[in-house]
């Protein structure tokens, strides 16, 4: 698992070592990381020596850090550059640079444009601008800078320890912010890195050991990221003696006569992702279409039989299917029966739902719901306002329904109701497609189905992750998330990277919990 932490608790853990006076040793770790990175980047592009890097460095250590790297690029034949910002910079990291023959230009008003277009024609740009300790974004000059650089498309940029202008604590970003390729980030992952906005201008995230790490293994983290073997550890396996009702049972009502590739879709998915048995309640119409496409259902009107877990919602529309996601929610809620509630049945949850209750709304749902919660303080809430700060919204979402809170994006945020957090990014931008949802929504339902008992009472994987049973359906619907992603990256594998129907993404799910399950079986400890 991927842990990332807050500014405030990466200095914290950097304190002990800062106050024996280390300092200087732990940039000089970060630096040296920074440095690797880049030279390996550029090394797979061209010959390092002669290549061309120009670091743009604030005033503070983040700057520092951004020069020491520079100066050991330039020791190792690169022709350095360093744009300094804010008039004056990190004294010991500027003297290192400049010894070891590094070139310094100051950054004015009057010269933005010209500096900006010397240094994007540069093998690398190195943003050392702001860090952790940045109070909002950049400003003046700095700001123009950065613009005039985003509209250039320079070759590489590396973002030192997180793109300049990015909270790293939240993920929010205060634009103008420059798209980093890859960020280095050092001692331990920023919470910025891992929620949108802000992941979306970070590239890849290269993690550099500076010394603080074992301090940070004592820290909640701010957010969690399961990675593939804690996923396999922690996808149900049927075992032997196993047969469909232990397997796990999942009902359905999802669809209507005007949506009914929700329940074709939504069913389908949930067949493909392991469920024992789905029992599909809904109008004719749709049944005969669900049925076609999956045979392996069954039918049922309205007094469905004994179920594990229940999937309402996607694609309900009009009073009679309302009425069935109605029923259903208060026969789960009776029999204290996890429920994956999308779409339509968003609009049904009761006045307190329990952490099993595992929603799962678009950021444009997300902020419907919000708005119609009166314990929010009837305060309007906008697509856009979820879009710019999703790590806000989830948690206080799952906060004041009490259940857990899948919010779907690029980056998939889960949110337990006491705020445990995890984030996973395997898709595609192909799978903004309609019925993606649809599909997540059946690999979820049959997922919580199977796993019940696991999550209710393993003292296994799920008890390894150290998390109060109440923050474990998180877990589990990150593990769907993160199927459901991956099987749509390697769906778009299979046509060179091309677009995706949900379909397709549907049809890798087998593939993906095989594969995981597979990896899973040859490194388990
Ligand atoms: N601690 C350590 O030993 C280690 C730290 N490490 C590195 O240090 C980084 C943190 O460094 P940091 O604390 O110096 O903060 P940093 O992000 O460089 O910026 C603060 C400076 O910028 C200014 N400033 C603030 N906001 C601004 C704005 N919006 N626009 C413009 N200016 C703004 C602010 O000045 P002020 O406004 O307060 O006058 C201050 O001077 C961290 O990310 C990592 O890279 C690693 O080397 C490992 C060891
Ligand atoms: N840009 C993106 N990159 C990766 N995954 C995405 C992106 N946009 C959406 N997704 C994923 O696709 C799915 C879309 O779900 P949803 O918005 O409910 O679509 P629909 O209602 O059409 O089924 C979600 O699982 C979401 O995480
Ligand atoms: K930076």
């Amino acid at each position: 698992m991927i842990s990332a932490f807050t500014g405030q608790q990466i200095r914290d853990a950097e304190q002990p070592l800062l106050d024996s006076g280390e300092g200087a040793v732990l940039m000089h770790r970060a630096a040296y990381g920074l440095a690797q990175v880049v030279a390996r980047e550029v090394k797979s592009r061209r010959k390092l020596a002669g290549a061309s890097v120009t670091v743009l460095a604030g005033k503070g250590n983040n700057g520092g850090d951004g020069l020491f790297a520079a100066a050991f690029l330039a020791r190792r034949g690169m022709r350095t550059m360093a744009i300094l910002t804010a008039g004056e910079a990190h004294p010991e990291g500027l003297a290192a640079f400049v010894a070891a023959g590094g070139r310094q230009l100051s950054l004015e008003a009057a010269n933005v444009e010209e500096l900006a277009v010397l240094c994007a024609g540069d093998d690398v740009i190195i943003d050392a601008l702001l860090g952790t300790g940045a109070r909002g974004g950049l400003r003046g000059a700095s700001a123009e800078l950065a613009a005039a650089l985003q509209e250039l498309h320079p070759r590489l940029v590396v973002a030192c320890d997180l793109p300049s202008g990015l909270d790293a604590n939240t993920g929010v970003v205060h634009w103008p912010v420059l798209d980093a390729d890859v960020t280095v980030t050092f001692g331990g992952v920023k919470a910025g890195l891992m929620a949108d906005p802000g992941e979306g201008c970070a590239g890849r995230v290269e993690l550099v050991r500076i010394g603080i790490e074992d301090a940070l293994e004592h820290c909640r983290p701010e957010i969690r990221r399961l990675a593939s073997s804690d996923i396999g550890a922690l996808l149900p396996d049927p075992g032997r003696r196993a047969h469909k009702y232990s397997r796990g049972v999942l009902g359905v009502v999802a669809g209507s006569p005007r949506f009914a590739g929700a329940a074709v879709l939504g069913v389908h998915a949930a067949a493909l992702a392991g469920a024992g048995m789905v029992r599909y309640v809904g109008p004719r119409e749709a049944a005969q279409l669900v049925l076609a496409r999956t045979p392996e259902a069954l039918w049922e009107t309205d007094h469905p039989g004994r179920v594990q877990a229940w999937l309402l919602g996607s694609g309900v529309d009009g009073e009679e299917q309302l009425e069935r996601a109605r029923n259903a929610g208060a026969s789960a809620l009776a029999h204290e029966l996890p429920v994956v509630v999308d779409a339509g049945a968003l609009s049904l949850l009761p006045q307190r739902c329990p952490a099993h209750w595992i929603l799962t709304p678009h950021a444009g749902e997300l902020a419907t719901l919000l708005t119609s919660l009166p314990s929010a303080g009837e305060v309007e809430v906008t697509r856009d306002d979820v879009e710019s700060r999703p790590l806000h919204y989830v948690r206080q979402a799952a906060e004041l329904t009490g259940a857990t809170v899948l919010l779907k994006g690029a980056t998939t945020l889960v949110s337990s109701p006491s705020g445990v957090v995890f984030s996973q990014s395997d898709g595609t931008a192909w799978m903004a497609t309609a019925g993606s949802g649809d599909v997540l929504a059946g690999v979820l339902g049959a997922l919580l189905a199977q796993s019940t008992e696991l999550v209710r009472h393993d003292d296994g994987a799920y008890a390894a992750l150290g998390l109060d049973p109440a923050d474990r359906w998180a877990a589990l619907a990150a593990v769907a998330a993160s199927v459901h992603g991956r099987a749509g990256t390697l769906a778009s594998a299979d046509f060179e990277g091309g677009p995706l129907t949900a379909s397709a993404i549907m049809r890798a799910v087998p593939r993906v919990i095989g594969s995981l399950n597979a990896e899973y079986d040859r490194t388990r400890p």
